[in-house]
């Protein structure tokens, strides 16, 4: 692959050659509403209907003329853009609008939430990642200072001849010279331990098949091994739990769980006591999984999920910046099955399609202010994103919500043509995932097709990515694979979409079916 000019390849050579590879490799040229255009080789501009929309970021559409419109006369009026370390109003103006819309949709919402601005929706689940640790520090050094304080008070009791050392499982007491020769080889023993264990980090937990970033902490969420897997010596690990078995979580948890040795008197005798180590920082959710096909969490994943939050003690992280934003059909995708989150993170819409922008919101009776002044980042909260996030979010709640109702109706309306393929085409569809704007179809295993072709794409993982490029190349639509075996196909496109593009959507996708059932696997090679 070399650039157009021809000349030296400095950056995507490998992304550039690969995506051609498999039909993908088009350079759009401009883009409006739900169409991206490029220029073929006869020099004429090509629409194509874009159902990836920046993968669930364009709620309100590539280029929305209202945004845009809002963009210029914000920097015609010359905003301050970086102006870090001083007085920024529209950070608490953003949280505000939020603030409102969380009391709306939480179910049993008792309160306010700070909000942390960020760059990215990866990096709004660093902040997450390290607010939750100083939650999980504070606790871990209640309980040290408490039994620092029994440490001492069983000294002096043994000192004082008002106490005696049990026997325990922790320290054989071969060669000791006394009760506070005992006691002092205990607590030597209890303090090793407890320091081991304060070493150590804390585990995350998170569902199988979640995405949650791609940087150092947040990529530790992402299962996918392939972008994991190099890189979790780096960061804290995740035990990952079945969303479709909530019934297993709590058990799960139970493995997780360790103590810290506090060695106290009871009644003139200095004993050992285990105390609960909270070594689980945090429970990173997305109340749809966008990687794991489009796939809601149901009632009782939610209810369990809080249920293990509340016994652990760690806090609960609804990750929004997929499913929120309105594409559900509701501000909080988590609204539809009544998740209570501690943090959420927002990101992608709240850009308006034209800005870097995310947030995190930490419920108040959890917030630590100190993390305020600790963490920072050049570009986040800058004016010129805070200008367009306040206009998404006027835009989103106008008319009593209707950018809600829009995408509930369009989302239905889709939903139905998809599903009314995989009703056609039962042999080659296994199920359509997904709420409002957020959907994906999922195709039966192909990998003991009959077609060698076909055999072969699905074993590398690269069905979804061929079909993805015959609707493109045949269909001029565009959409990409989503899935843990990439064998679906995802469906995110705005609120603008029309009948006509569901129609033509359809028709593509019967193609394709039909592709597959024939076992026409030539014609998925581009
Ligand atoms: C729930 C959730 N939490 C954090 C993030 C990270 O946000 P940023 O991308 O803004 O850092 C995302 C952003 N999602 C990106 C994404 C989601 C997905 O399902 C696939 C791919 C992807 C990207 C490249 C190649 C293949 N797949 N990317 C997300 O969906």
């Amino acid at each position: 692959m070399s650039s157009p000019a021809g000349g030296p390849v400095f950056a995507d050579r490998v992304l550039n050659d690969w995506l051609s590879s498999v039909g993908l490799g088009i350079e759009y040229s401009r883009a409006e509403a739900n169409t991206l255009y490029y220029v073929d080789e006869d020099g004429q501009e090509v629409p194509v209907l874009d159902h990836v929309c920046g993968f669930g970021s364009l709620i309100f559409g590539h280029n929305n003329p209202d945004i845009v419109a809002h963009a210029k006369t914000v920097l015609d009026r010359q905003v301050p853009v970086y102006v870090q370390l001083s007085h920024q109003s529209h950070a608490n103006d953003i949280a505000a609008v939020l603030n409102a819309i969380l009391r709306r949709e939480i179910p049993g919402g008792d309160g306010d939430y700070a909000a942390i601005f960020a760059n990215s929706g990866a990096e709004a689940v660093e902040i997450c990642v390290k607010h939750a640790e100083l939650e999980r520090r504070a606790r871990v050094a209640k309980l040290t200072d408490e039994t620092s304080r029994n440490a001492e008070e069983a000294r002096e009791a043994v000192g004082a001849g008002r106490a005696t050392v049990a026997e325990n499982p922790y320290v054989r007491f071969d060669g000791a010279s006394g009760e506070s020769d005992r006691l002092e080889q205990l607590l030597a023993e209890a303090g090793r331990r407890n320091a081991e264990l304060i070493a150590r980090g804390p585990v995350h937990l998170a569902l199988e098949n979640a995405f949650h970033g791609k940087l150092v902490a947040s990529i530790q969420l992402t299962q996918n091994p392939h972008w994991r897997l190099p890189f979790t010596s780096l960061a804290s690990s995740t035990r990952f739990l079945r969303a479709d078995r909530p019934d297993e979580m709590k058990a799960a948890v139970e493995e997780l769980r360790t103590s810290l040795l506090d060695v106290l008197v009871d009644d003139g005798v200095v004993t050992v006591v285990e105390r609960d180590f909270p070594l689980v920082g945090a429970f990173f959710v997305e109340p749809v999984q966008g990687a794991n096909g489009m796939r809601p969490l149901t009632g009782a994943a939610a209810r369990e999920i809080r249920a293990v939050c509340d016994a652990v003690g760690c806090p609960l992280i609804v990750d929004e910046i997929h499913s929120g934003m309105g594409r559900t059909g509701a501000f909080l995708a988590s609204s539809h099955m009544g998740l209570r989150g501690d943090y959420y993170t927002l990101a992608k819409s709240i850009g308006g399609g034209i800005a870097k922008n995310a947030v995190a919101l930490f419920h108040r009776d959890r917030f630590r202010p100190e993390f305020e002044v600790m963490h920072s980042s050049t570009f986040a909260k800058d004016g010129f994103s805070a200008a367009i996030a306040l206009k998404v979010l006027e835009m989103l709640e106008a008319d009593d919500g209707r950018a809600y109702r829009i995408a509930a109706e369009r989302g239905d309306r889709l939903k139905g043509a998809l599903t009314a393929v995989a009703a056609d085409f039962p042999d080659v569809v296994d199920a359509v995932h997904g709420i409002g704007l957020m959907l994906a179809v999922e195709f039966k295993d192909q990998t003991g097709a009959s077609s060698e072709p076909l055999r072969e794409k699905a074993a590398s993982g690269m069905l979804g990515y061929l079909i993805a490029g015959l609707i493109l190349r045949e269909h001029r639509i565009r959409v990409l694979p989503v899935g843990p075996a990439g064998n679906s196909v995802r469906f995110e496109p705005s609120i603008y979409l029309t009948d006509a593009d569901i129609a033509r959507t359809e028709n593509a996708l019967r193609d394709v079916c039909t592709i597959l059932r024939d076992q026409d696997g030539d014609r998925l090679t581009p």
